[in-house]
This record gives C-alpha cells, sequence and structure tokens, in this order.
C-alpha cells in the first residue's frame, strides 16, 4: 500500500550534524518514534496526519552519529494503536530500545505481556486535540488500572491551556506519569506566570510526575538561529526546561524527538538539538541524571 505524505510535511534531517556536546556515555534518546515504513507497516486509517516513512535503521543509525546508547521509542498517533513498527524495532534494537505503546480497552492481557516481552514500558494519553479525537476518560482510567501491575507507567501529551481541565484526571493516575515536552508550555508568556507556576506545581504536588523537557523546536518562537556569544539556538525555551531540571533533576528526560513529525515551518539538525542540552542542564552532575540515571531508572530498572 502507498502513501502520500502530508502536503507541507517536512522530512527529517537527511544529514545531521555531529554534536559538539559529548554525551555522557549510556546517553538514553528518551523521546523518538518509528514511521512504518508504510509498505511493511501501513499507516492508521484514523491518522491526522501521514509522514515520510522513517524506519529503525535509520533511527539506530542517528543514535550512533549524536552518540546515545539507547532509545525510548514511543508510539506516535499516525500508527494508531498499531504497535507492530514501534515492537519491530525493540526487537531489532539488541536490548538497546524501550517502548510506549498505544493501546485499546480491548486489548486482552496476552497481548499486554508480548508487549512487555518485547521491551514495552509505558503506554501514551494522547491529549493533542490537532492528533487525536477523544477518548473516554474511564476507558484510559481502566487501561491505566491494568498496566500499573506490570510496573508500566502513563506517558501524556497535552497543551498547557489543557492542564486544568486534565488535572483531577492526571492525579488520579495509579502510576508513573511522565509528561511530553513539559506540557508545551507557551514560551511567549513569563517562566515564572500563572500558566508554567501551575505545571511547576503539577509536578511539585505529585512526586510520580516526570517530564521530558525535549521539543526546543517545537515551542520556540526564536526558532533554530544559532547566535553568537553566550546567545544559542531556542534561546526562548531555555528559562522553561532550565527551571524544570534544576528544580526536579531526579523526575527529568530528554529525547530528540526523531523523526520530529508535524513540522512545516523548519526541521531541526538533531546535532543542534544535542547542543542544546548544557544550557538546559548545565552541570554534568545534571546531564547525567537527565540523559543516563532517569531514563535507565524508568525503563531498564533491572540494570541500575
Ligand atoms: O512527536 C511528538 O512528540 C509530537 C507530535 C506528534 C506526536 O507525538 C504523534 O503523532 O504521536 C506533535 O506535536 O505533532
Amino acid at each position: 500500500m502507498q502513501f502520500e505524505k502530508t502536503p507541507g510535511w517536512l522530512d527529517w534531517h537527511a544529514a545531521p550534524s555531529k554534536p559538539r556536546f559529548r554525551l555522557p556515555a549510556g546517553a538514553v534518546d528518551a523521546h523518538c518514534h518509528v514511521f512504518g515504513p508504510g509498505a511493511e507497516f501501513p499507516y492508521a486509517p484514523e491518522r491526522k496526519y501521514t509522514p515520510c516513512d522513517a524506519g529503525k535503521a535509520e533511527l539506530f543509525a542517528l543514535r550512533d552519529q549524536l552518540g546515545f546508547a539507547r532509545n525510548v521509542i514511543v508510539q506516535a498517533t499516525c500508527h494508531g494503536a498499531d504497535n507492530r513498527a514501534m515492537v519491530d524495532a525493540l526487537i531489532h534494537s539488541g536490548g538497546k530500545a524501550r517502548g510506549v505503546a498505544t493501546v485499546r480497552r480491548s486489548i486482552t492481557d496476552q497481548e499486554l505481556q508480548d508487549l512487555h516481552a518485547a521491551g514495552v514500558r509505558g503506554v501514551r494519553f494522547n491529549f493533542v486535540k490537532r492528533l487525536v479525537d477523544f477518548t473516554p476518560r474511564d476507558e484510559l482510567l481502566e487501561i491505566a488500572a491494568r498496566i500499573a501491575p506490570l510496573g508500566w507507567h502513563v506517558v501524556i501529551y497535552f497543551e498547557a491551556a489543557d492542564l486544568p481541565e486534565l488535572w483531577d484526571f492526571f492525579t488520579a493516575l495509579p502510576t508513573p506519569v511522565v509528561v511530553d515536552h513539559m506540557g508545551r508550555p507557551d514560551v511567549a508568556k513569563p517562566v515564572d506566570g500563572p500558566e508554567f507556576e501551575l505545571f511547576v506545581k503539577f509536578m511539585r504536588d505529585n512526586p510520580n510526575v516526570w517530564s521530558k523537557v525535549s521539543c526546543p523546536e517545537r515551542l520556540s518562537l526564536t526558532g533554530p538561529k544559532a547566535l553568537d556569544g553566550e546567545q544559542n539556538a531556542y534561546r526562548d525555551v531555555v528559562p522553561f526546561a532550565r527551571r524544570i531540571v534544576e528544580t526536579f533533576p531526579e523526575r527529568v528526560l530528554w529525547g530528540t524527538d526523531w523523526p520530529h513529525p508535524n513540522l512545516k515551518d523548519h526541521m531541526p539538525d538533531d546535532g543542534l538539538l544535542v547542543d542544546f542540552i548544557p544550557h538546559i542542564a548545565p552541570t554534568a552532575e545534571l546531564q547525567k541524571k537527565l540523559l543516563v540515571d532517569n531514563p535507565m531508572r524508568l525503563y531498564w530498572p533491572e540494570e541500575c
């Protein structure tokens, strides 16, 4: 089956630079995806976009190019609850990848066990309206209750303006909770303003809540311009990500978000994204927690 990429969609960067920042040994890219290839792993009929193919071989090549040791592969909405492409990548990773799946309430216990055996360690609940249709909260709570005994966690993707309405649901989840991209803060607003203060309160009041401090390219209004002197690319995102890293150093993760779905104006150089890390995690100790200790504790606890 042939799939036509959504018009205007940018392909992932064909020649990412070698980062100047040297990642610590054992670093984990804790948020990335695989797309298809569609001929082998068809995209979901209910998808809101059709990506370019981006398979496991390209993901693993990027891992090695950037200097990561492992990946956490997150199910993207273009594949719906068909986790085969992600599971195939886990199986071929030589134990160097773990997964976060999308499941429906119809999934059987055996299917959950099979996902666990393949390396899945969480499920994703997506609330970004441009990506998914509404899922009843009772179905999500039922899924969370079924995956908790497996030791899995719940990854949540939402937009900052929706946190107040989702607060009670999120704080009722019976598992560790990992927030994608800091809940997408509006970086035009003050880092100490009410919107981001609510997100900081969400993490402070709920010690089971973690956050990825990833995707500056999605959040930034200043863009990728690498400026001279102390300035850097995506500089308007730095105060938000750095505040989360310095306030909750044991509960943060970082990922490339390769192959960067749904970007139409600018495709980041993944090497530049890695060079962004020291601006948000300025010490070797914070970098090791962010990139090694925290993802290992969550995804490879048996090795800790
Ligand atoms: O990949 C991301 O983390 C962000 C996006 C897409 C998805 O997560 C997805 O399709 O599953 C987005 O903001 O469009």
